[in-house]
């Protein structure tokens, strides 16, 4: 499944080897389609309108009957591996397939945020670029949070200031980030993002605020959100 990847520029990494529990269709939530194209092929189109990025690492789940066909369209820019158990084994097997400079940049973006703007993916580049630092695209929290004590009760109000939602790209140094989830998914650490492995190995991670419509598709309700979201990117490129 692997041919390896042999450049200097920055190279993406597309987690699409979940089952899409939440979603209850009857395939992975990557493969539903949007305004006729898969969410997965929404979110490639989106990654290959960035001109900086020059390869795109796709991890699926072996026993993939659609990926072929999605992917073939783009077999020029495309590496296809196989996934893992969890999104982070997902993401280093993407990594690993890169043979490139320890240096080289890579953005990893789920394959269930198809509405991401390009303008938001350029603006994280340039920031982690010229701050030389890794860095993910985020949101700050608008709703006042609450943390239950287990039992569907109230235990606390959290700080709402300064909470974030995490959303990506998230984009680092090709070789920390493999070290740091090698070393979270070895010590069983909780890495639901690439930020939390960084963080897991004392990296400094920049915040860069993102639009509110790249939601991460998860429930059948963020269907209608998502095709409204993409719906609207498809008019104001052609304004
Ligand atoms: N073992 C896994 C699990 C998840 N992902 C990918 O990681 C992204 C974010 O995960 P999530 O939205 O949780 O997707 P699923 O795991 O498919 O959803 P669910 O948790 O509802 O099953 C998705 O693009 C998903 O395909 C992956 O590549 N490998
Ligand atoms: C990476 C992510 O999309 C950031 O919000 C999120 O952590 C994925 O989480 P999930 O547990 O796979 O839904």
């Amino acid at each position: 499944m692997v041919n390896k990847v042999t450049t200097q520029n920055i190279i993406a990494v597309i987690p699409a080897a979940g089952v899409g529990r939440r979603m209850g269709a009857n395939l992975p939530k990557q493969y539903l389609k949007i305004l006729g194209k898969t969410i997965l092929e929404h979110t490639i189109l989106k990654l290959i309108s960035v001109k900086q990025i020059s390869r795109i690492v796709v991890a699926a789940s072996k026993s993939d009957p659609y990926i072929a066909d999605i992917i073939k369209p783009y077999s020029d820019v495309i590496t296809l591996v196989e996934g893992g158990q969890e999104r982070a084994d997902s993401v280093l097997a993407g990594l690993n397939a890169i043979e490139a400079s320890a240096n080289t940049w890579v953005l990893v973006h789920d394959a269930a945020r198809p509405c991401v703007l390009t303008a938001d993916i350029n603006n994280l580049i340039s920031q982690c670029i010229k701050l030389e630092r890794g860095g993910i695209l985020a949101s700050p929290v608008a709703d006042t949070m609450k943390r239950d004590d287990g039992n569907l009760n109230i235990s606390k109000t959290e700080q709402r200031k300064g909470m974030w939602h995490a959303y990506t790209p998230q984009m680092f140094k090709l070789l920390e980030l493999k070290q740091a989830i090698s070393k979270g998914l070895a010590n069983q650490a909780e890495i639901t993002d690439e930020a939390s492995a960084m963080e897991y190995i004392g990296k400094p991670v920049l915040l860069v605020e993102s639009n509110n419509c790249n939601i991460k598709v998860t429930r059948p309700d963020d269907l209608a959100l998502a095709e409204f979201f993409l719906q609207k990117s498809i008019e104001s490129n052609k304004e």
